[in-house]
């Protein structure tokens, strides 16, 4: 009995340890946390080396920057640490609901605007965090609807230049200046500056971004610094559906 029950909590361990670890990896997947990793793998790898030849200065400079980078990296990593936690305790139900109803409102707006040949950039963040872009453009925080993205982007209304940026179901904020994509890729280069800010923002984060063109009235995605092929607002409504599910499994 005792040894039954001793196995089983072991087993539980291992199960936690595993679900933390692929979180934590999930989390930092396509984001500046990855290369900050990297750094510190070397940093243990060089560490480990001089303790084992007892070279006495650099072990002990190396242990002192290691509490000081502890903490260090509690506060740079501070919006992806409250990520992690807001995930762990976000009910999943709820969450495919909200998922799908955002989608279905983005949906309607775009093909409303691509109709219209109403140029808009809308960005939908995921894991990367996109606030240093949000801070760019007006903050907003507001409840997602297809009226409400139509009222940003209608021609001269006051936000409708730059693009929006959408989080959890919320307009976070509009009239963003997102990076532009290196001009010296060939593929992209006849696209216009709503496009290439659209791939520059897809190429550095995880970000979906969805551009409406106001020369062609076409709907594209951009996704790893890619546009994809025109696409209709059905097509539109399944990529989204599948990249934003995706990104919470
Ligand atoms: N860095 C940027 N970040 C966000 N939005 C931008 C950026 N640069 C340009 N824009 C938006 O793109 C608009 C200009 O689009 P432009 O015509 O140059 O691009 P395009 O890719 O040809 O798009 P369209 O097909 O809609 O004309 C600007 O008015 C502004 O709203």
């Amino acid at each position: 009995m005792f040894s039954w029950l001793t196995g089983a909590k072991d087993l539980l361990d291992i199960l936690l340890v595993a679900t933390l670890i692929y979180q934590g990896y999930l989390l930092l997947e396509n984001t500046r946390a990855l290369n900050v990793l990297r750094g510190i793998l070397i940093f243990v790898v060089v560490w480990l080396l001089a303790s084992y030849f007892k070279l006495a200065t650099v072990d002990y400079l190396l242990s002192k920057a290691a509490t000081v980078g502890l903490f260090a990296m509690v506060v740079v990593f501070q919006p992806e640490l409250r990520q992690l936690f807001e995930r762990l305790g976000r009910p999943r139900g709820r969450e495919d609901q909200q998922a799908g109803a955002v989608v279905n409102e983005i949906a309607r707006a775009v093909e409303h605007m691509a109709e219209r040949s109403i140029g808009a950039l809308i960005a939908l963040e995921r894991r990367t965090p996109l606030g240093e872009y949000a801070a760019s453009g007006v903050k907003l925080d507001a409840m997602i609807s297809a009226p409400f993205l139509e009222a940003i982007f209608a021609r001269n209304a006051p936000l409708h230049d730059g693009g929006v940026i959408v989080k959890d179901g919320r307009v976070v904020a509009a009239g963003c200046v997102f990076p532009l994509q290196n001009q010296q890729d060939g593929v992209y280069k006849r696209y216009g500056t709503r496009h290439r800010s659209a791939l520059g923002l897809s190429e550095g984060t995880d970000a979906v971004v969805i551009v409406v063109s106001e020369e062609r009235g076409s709907i594209r995605l951009a996704q790893n610094g890619r546009l994809s092929q025109d696409l209709n607002a059905n097509e539109l409504r399944d990529k989204l559906r599948a990249l934003l599910y995706e990104v919470k499994s």
